[in-house]
């Protein structure tokens, strides 16, 4: 196994720590990429609160370079996600300012195609296995590659990030380390020359997080820009960032390699103790332990448009000027002078009375900080990333038609393994049918019972409805967070997601709906002619499709906990209006809207008309007198003698195709309004 060896330096020059990554390899079979420099300059965010705007970041600026593992530091609140939300794309409304990617004006299409967002909470597949989760990512993002490439890449990163002992272990049983591991491993399949990482050491050990680290410095090393906030990291894994940008209430109060920090510290004035770490030491500036510097800082760092390791405010530099870092190392290897420039810069910009000595100190710094990269730019392996960026790349890595089989293949999987979803209801459908079989045993053609039949004949709406539509609303804001996360880093497109995901339960509803209907219609004797059968199922297969998409529709608009709770009190109306409690001439004109709209009315219509409709024969009577012997009288009772079967059909499907366009929409609201 190659390691590389970084070399990691006390804040003296003179004291040297070596530390020996975990999983330093190199990555060889990526598909290649063009490098990514990012510059950013008076980037402003405002939020609207109340009747106030508050704004999060002020005009800041600041530029990340490639081959550069940057950390983004802050006290709590000072706005550090703020910014890689914005940095990332995913947050645009609010923000004013400049981006430029490459030198250029970013386009945020073309950049997403380029970056990676691997967010603080993981958001994985718990119930793939993975294996099965690399091969998902693989397909969706190089499907254009054959599948022994595809699984010569996945071996590769899994090796890398240490996973390869874990192919088979189902994500839920990863740790959390390991599970950071996977998240960057799924997006490392396209090879993303920009990666921001949202806290990527948060809940985990020492350990795990200095892995963790070394691995971004790895893939930094590899050429790629690897940002990522950061809270308060130990000195250890400070030094092994390569950049260090620091906010205060919005603003940057520090931006440059994590080498010249104290120095530039010290020429303000502000000594970082022997033995201090120095991570914490600029947190506690910055929070004001020290007294208020924060103004200071800004004002010294031009608010992140002074650029220490080039000595330049960023904005001064020409377009062709070049941002690639590669162009950086070498301004820095043949031009030492432009450390003291830097110092005096910093000097001039805010304080007259600084010590000059510290300045030449900071120069100091720079300067072994060059000679520092010198020995990690050896090991840099930089052959995965293109010098240009395509003028013309898709949006996606495979076509749609495959990225709907490729998921609805894995909605299949997920469907198989969760319990709750598959079993439970299984079990659900079975027992309450022989429940309900039992209890209305044989009366589908007596006479007598016809009321008793009806009233089957709503419970079985009540039940469809109510399965159908509470698992949905319990199960379909949980995959929300992912679906937002793969959306985000382009895997698919969201209608894609939505078809494959809407058509991936029905087979199962189907197979539910289908063993339920059976067990109760012969069990309670309805009219055991195929054509009735096929029109009470059919009635009843809608009513639980409709049900499925009203729970899609509260899924997608809200989150569980109001979703349990709103779904079946609106669903109170429907019910009322369904024509079993009360006939359509009984209801006050100005109400009689509202049957229109209930599907459950349109399924208990269907039901009724598939039982007693067409001309079906007298029912046996066993007692004296039997009111509803004839079954013209039971329809004519319940003001459906002139209804039609066939509208009831139209109905729900109409319904049906509605409340799915209605999901559709919400959801695409949802991902929006979410970021
Ligand atoms: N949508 C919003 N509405 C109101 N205030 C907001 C909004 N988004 C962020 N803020 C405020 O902006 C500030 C910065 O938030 P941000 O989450 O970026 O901070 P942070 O540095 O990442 O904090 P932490 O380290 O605690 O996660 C906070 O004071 C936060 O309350």
């Amino acid at each position: 196994m190659a390691t590389d060896n970084l070399l990691l330096k006390n804040r003296s020059p003179d004291v040297k720590v070596q530390i020996a990554p975990t999983q330093p390899k190199k990555l060889t079979h990526l598909p290649k990429r063009p490098k990514v420099d990012l510059a950013f300059s008076n980037l402003t965010y405002t939020v609207r609160q109340g009747k106030k705007d508050k704004i999060i970041l002020k005009n800041v600026s600041g530029r990340l370079r490639s081959g550069e593992l940057c950390a983004i530091m802050g006290p709590s609140g000072a706005g550090k996600s703020t910014l890689l939300n914005i940095l990332t794309g995913y947050k645009t409304e609010g923000m004013n300012g400049q981006i430029l990617m490459n030198n250029n004006e970013r386009d945020l299409s073309q950049f997403r195609k380029l970056s990676a967002y691997i967010m603080q909470d993981n958001q994985l597949h718990l119930n793939l296995t993975v294996d099965e989760a690399m091969a998902v990512a693989a397909k969706l993002k190089i499907g254009e590659k054959k599948s022994f490439e595809r699984e010569a890449i996945i071996t590769e990163i899994l090796d890398t990030l240490g996973l390869l002992d874990h192919r088979k272990t189902m994500t839920s049983g990863l740790s959390g380390g390991q599970k950071k591991r996977l998240s960057i491993a799924l997006e490392l399949v396209s090879n993303p020359p920009i990666m921001f990482f949202d806290e990527p050491t948060s809940g985990l050990d020492s350990s795990s997080c200095f892995q963790c680290i070394s691995l971004l410095k790895t893939l930094a090393k590899g050429g790629r820009t690897i940002i990522c906030t950061i809270h308060q990291p130990s000195a250890r894994l400070f030094e092994m960032f390569d950049q260090l940008y620091t906010l205060a209430d919005g603003q940057c109060v520090y931006q440059g390699s994590t080498t010249q920090l104290v120095p530039f510290l010290a020429t303000l004035g502000l000594q970082c103790p022997s033995y201090h770490n120095p991570a914490s030491y600029i947190i506690e500036v910055a929070c004001g332990e020290y007294g208020d510097h924060t103004r200071k800082l800004v004002c010294a760092i031009e608010n992140g448009k002074n650029d220490i390791r080039d000595g330049k405010s960023f904005p001064e530099l020409k377009l062709n000027d070049g941002l690639n870092n590669s162009d950086a190392y070498m301004k820095e290897n043949m031009n030492t002078v432009i450390a003291n420039h830097l110092a005096k810069d910093t000097v001039k910009n805010y304080d007259k009375n600084v010590n000059l000595a510290n300045a030449e100190s900071l120069g100091q710094g720079i300067k072994e900080s060059v000679t520092e990269k010198d020995v990690e730019k050896a090991d840099v392996n930089s052959t995965l990333l293109e010098s240009t960026i395509p003028v013309k790349q898709p949006r996606y890595g495979n076509s749609e038609l495959q990225q709907f089989f490729i998921i609805l293949r894995r909605a299949l999987l997920f469907s198989r393994r969760d319990w709750t979803l598959m079993y439970l209801r299984l079990f659900a459908h079975i027992l309450v049918g022989f429940l309900i079989g039992a209890l209305y045993f044989k009366i589908g053609n007596d006479g007598a019972k016809v009321l008793s039949n009806l009233g089957f004949l709503f419970f079985n709406m009540l039940f469809l409805m109510y399965t159908s539509m509470t698992i949905t609303i319990l199960s379909f804001p949980l995959e929300l967070p992912v679906l937002l996360k793969e959306h985000f880093n382009r895997w698919y497109s969201l209608r894609t997601y939505y078809l494959a995901i809407t058509i991936s339960d029905m087979p199962f509803q189907t197979i539910f709906c289908v063993l339920y209907v059976t067990i109760v219609y012969f069990m309670t004797a309805q009219p055991p002619e195929p054509e009735r059968y096929g029109m009470f199922l059919l009635a009843c297969l809608l009513v639980s499709f409709v049900a499925q998409s009203v729970g899609l529709v509260v899924g997608a608009a809200m989150n569980v906990q109001n979703g349990v709770f709103l779904a079946p009190v609106m669903s109170v109306p429907f019910l009322l209006f369904s024509g079993f409690f009360v006939s359509f001439d009984a209801i006050p004109i100005y109400l009689r809207w509202i049957t229109y709209l209930s599907y459950i009315r349109y399924g208990f219509e269907g039901t009724a008309l598939a039982t007693y409709g067409f001309n079906r024969p007298r029912l046996d009577c066993f007692t004296k007198y039997c009111h509803f012997k004839v079954p013209d009288t039971i329809l004519e009772e319940l003001d459906m003698n002139k209804s039609s079967y066939t509208i009831d059909i139209v109905a729900l499907v109409v319904i049906f195709f509605i409340l799915r366009i209605s999901a559709f929409l919400f959801l695409k609201w949802k991902l929006k309004s979410n970021r």
